[in-house]
């Protein structure tokens, strides 16, 4: 361990991740958005959900980073790659901002006791548009460290994901958006947000 080892703050994360204890919290929201279009219950499931995953990750947004290092943005503005992401925010800092109609950037101003949801882009395409995901980024000028706890629910990576049949006939019958196959879009949309 050099001597710039520098220790991050220990935090009690607990209150944070025991909210996320329902293992299929996600997939009851995606059974309420398939009822919302007006599909079965079932839509997103079986075949055309293709096994779906969950990832969750611990998110750390350090404030006493050294002044050349420092940029003003935590986390660059982005949709989420999958289909539904859930983030428990620290109550107490105000830090993830969300893209209105407007192009106004929001906040995203913690709720306690709830989660944000973010609608991920192979719901949009499933959709066929209806649900469109929200761009979002973080930036922690508060004085305090900031950790958040995001749930990620995502397709297989071998999912080939395209517009059900109920969202197109909803949406004027053509499908707007191509098949796409979620480890390729994965892939991709990593290697143009971050700089390897
Ligand atoms: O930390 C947050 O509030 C959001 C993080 C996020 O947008 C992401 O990891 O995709
Ligand atoms: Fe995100």
């Amino acid at each position: 361990m050099g001597s710039d080892f520098k220790a991050i703050p220990l935090i009690d994360i607990s209150p944070l991740v025991e909210k996320i204890d329902d293992p299929n919290l996600s997939r009851k929201i995606m059974r309420g958005i398939a009822l919302a279009l007006g599909g079965a219950i079932d839509a997103f499931e079986g075949e055309t959900a293709g096994d779906p995953f969950w990832v969750l990750r611990l998110i750390g947004y350090p404030v006493d980073i050294p002044e050349e290092q420092r940029t003003d943005t935590g986390c660059g503005a982005h949709t989420d790659y999958g289909l539904l992401t859930l983030v428990n925010q620290d109550d107490e800092i105000c830090a993830l901002e969300v893209q209105n109609r407007s192009g106004e950037w929001i906040y995203a101003t913690p709720i306690p006791g709830t989660f944000v949801c973010n609608i991920g882009d192979m719901l949009k395409v499933w959709s066929n548009g209806i649900y469109q995901p929200t761009l979002h980024r973080v930036v922690n000028n508060s004085p305090r460290y900031r950790v958040s706890v995001a749930f990620f629910y995502e397709s297989n990576f071998d999912a080939a994901i395209e517009p059900v049949q109920f969202c197109r006939e909803k949406t004027g019958g053509a499908a707007k958006y191509e098949k796409v196959v979620y480890g390729e879009h994965l892939v991709q949309k990593v290697q143009t947000n971050f700089v390897v």
